[in-house]
Formats: C-alpha cells, structure tokens, sequence
C-alpha cells in the first residue's frame, strides 16, 4: 500500500515557554476533503506554517507520500502545496507573469500547458493579463490556488480559505476543492471558521484545541450516528410535549419545544405521529449538527 499523503506524529512546538501545539498527531487520505478546525487560538495557523516548513516543529515528524520534511526536505514539500495567510502576488503584474514568475521557481519546469490548464480551472481566462492590483479577493484567492497547484501536489493546505470571501467566491472555492480532491485524489486540509461551510465542504473534520488533537471524524458516518437537537412549535406546545417525550429528552426553549438525543431519521416519523394524532405543527427545526458537536467538544468555545 503507498504511503499516505499525510502523517503528523506526536508534533510540539512552543514558543518560549508556551506550549502551542503538543503531542499532535493525525493523518489524512488520499482524495479526501479535511475541514481543520478548533477556537481561536488552538494552534491551528502554527501547525499549518509547520507543514509547509515556514516554522520548525521541536518534536515530532511530518511525513507527505511518506517523506520526512525534515530529512528528505525536498521530495516532501514538492507534494504539498499551500495557500497560508494572504497569497504572495505582485500586484503590478498580472496574474499571468505571477503564475509564470511562481513557474519558474520549480524544478522540474512547469509546463505552459500545465498554467493555461490551471487558469481555466480557477476560471481566470478572461482576466489573466490584468494587473493583479485590479483583482477582486476572490480572483487573488484563486489566482493563489491556481500558484498552489502549478506543479500538482499530492496535498493542498489553505489556511481560512473563505475570510473575505462572498458567498460566490465560497460557492466557487467549494467547486475547485471537490473537483481536485474527487477527479485528481489531491487531499486538502481547510481550516476554518465557519462550521456550515465545512459542513457542506468537507469529507472529514479535524478540531484542535490548545494545541492538542480532540477528535477526527467523518462528515457522513457523524451525520447517521450522531443525534441531533430538533426544535418543535405548534398552535399548542403543551399538546406536543407528551408525544415528543416518546422520543427523547424534552425541554422549552422560547417559543420551541426541544428534542435532544435523537437521530435525524426519526424526525419524520415524529411528523406523522404528530399528524396521526391530530396534533398540529407550524415548524421543525434541525439544528446545526456540526456547531452543536464543535462547542460540546471544546467546552463551549466558538471556531
Ligand atoms: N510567533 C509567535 N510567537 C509567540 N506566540 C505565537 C506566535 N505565533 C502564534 N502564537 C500563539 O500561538 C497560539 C496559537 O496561535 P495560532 O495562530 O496557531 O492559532 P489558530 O488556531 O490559527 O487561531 P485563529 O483561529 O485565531 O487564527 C496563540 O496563543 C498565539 O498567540
């Protein structure tokens, strides 16, 4: 079996005395969507710039298709390729002579085919000869993808790809990523803050917190497994309250009745019931399983 496109094995790194990342270990497949994630602070960025090898862990080891970054530099980081903090363009060049300058710093060659290939993928064509310093943050946000892929690595990290973005630009962003990583079985780690854009983004989730590692799991198997939170409001709660107590813990909410501790393929069956029984419903609310999970996981603190 070839080795996996990433591996972190009990990763360290402190700054003077403090302790940022400890004993952080993951690994991620080949293909796959990773959403990154953990409160502000978890370390996070630290564990990125370790990746790409613009900080150096104290401990532990990075493999990419399994190179050692730190003994076999090279052949690991030409797998990997990144967008951390805001991409470096020259902003009195277009985007055309940045992709050719960004070309030509890679060995082997880029080919003129493999950059023409590139900005038709981040849907750039029409304004690849405009200075850069013209773009929207969305057209540098791709322009920096398109830089990040020139010679087709194995793994692509983004650090908050979307801050900045509108919801086209994260529409968009979310094409390119299933794209590489279903057609091209490139692996890409996300992180970010928003948790309904992972949602809808990613195959797997990875959360920090205080540098250490919580939990890794997938979107889908969570989403059948996991039980959610789903909210109630009829003309009478009170006529609701026994029905939903056959289903799970109950409790109100404002204006709701709320469901906990229930799986989401029961919400159905609770509609009929309800109906069966002549008891009326205005709205059923399901509750952002992801945000739900995310704060009772890290003890309450948002992404
Ligand atoms: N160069 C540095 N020197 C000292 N402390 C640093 C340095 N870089 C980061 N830190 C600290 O390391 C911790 C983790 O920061 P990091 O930026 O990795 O977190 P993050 O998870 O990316 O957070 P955010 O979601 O807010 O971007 C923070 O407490 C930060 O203050």
């Amino acid at each position: 079996m070839s080795a996996k496109p990433l591996v972190i094995r009990n990763l360290s790194k402190s700054f003077k005395t403090k302790k940022i990342i400890e004993d952080l270990s993951f690994e991620l497949d080949k293909g796959k969507i990773y959403g990154f994630l953990g409160p502000n602070g978890a370390g996070k960025t630290t564990t990125i710039r370790m990746l790409v090898s613009l900080l150096h862990a104290d401990q532990g080891e990075i493999t990419v298709n399994g190179f050692d970054l730190n003994t076999e530099r090279s052949n690991a980081l030409s797998r990997i390729g990144a967008v951390v903090e805001n991409p470096e363009m020259y902003n009195l060049m277009s985007g055309m002579q940045n992709l050719n300058h960004f070309a030509r710093m890679h060995k082997p060659k880029i080919s003129e085919e493999r950059i023409n290939e590139l900005v038709e993928f981040v849907e750039l064509k029409g304004a690849i000869h405009d200075k850069v310093k013209t773009y929207s943050l969305g057209m540098k946000q791709r322009l920096g993808i398109a830089q990040a892929l020139l010679h087709k690595p194995n793994v692509l990290i983004l650090d908050e790809p979307t801050n900045g973005l509108d919801p086209k630009g994260i529409r968009q962003l979310r094409k390119y990523l299933r794209t590489l990583a279903r057609d091209e079985g490139v692996t890409v780690l996300v992180s970010t803050h928003l948790l309904s854009e992972t949602e809808l983004m990613c195959d797997e989730v990875l959360i920090i917190q205080d540098g250490k590692f919580v939990k890794q799991f997938s979107m889908d198997e969570d989403s059948s497994e996991q039980t959610v939170n789903a909210l109630f409001r009829g003309p009478s709660n009170q006529e609701l309250i026994p029905l939903l107590e056959e289903f799970g813990t109950v409790e109100e909410e404002e204006k709701y009745i709320v469901v906990s501790g229930i799986q989401q393929e029961q919400v159905p069956t609770i509609i009929q019931t309800a109906a069966e029984r002549g008891i009326l419903l205005y709205e059923v609310i399901l509750k952002d399983t992801l945000e739900d999970q995310f704060l009772e996981l890290t003890g309450g603190e948002s992404a």
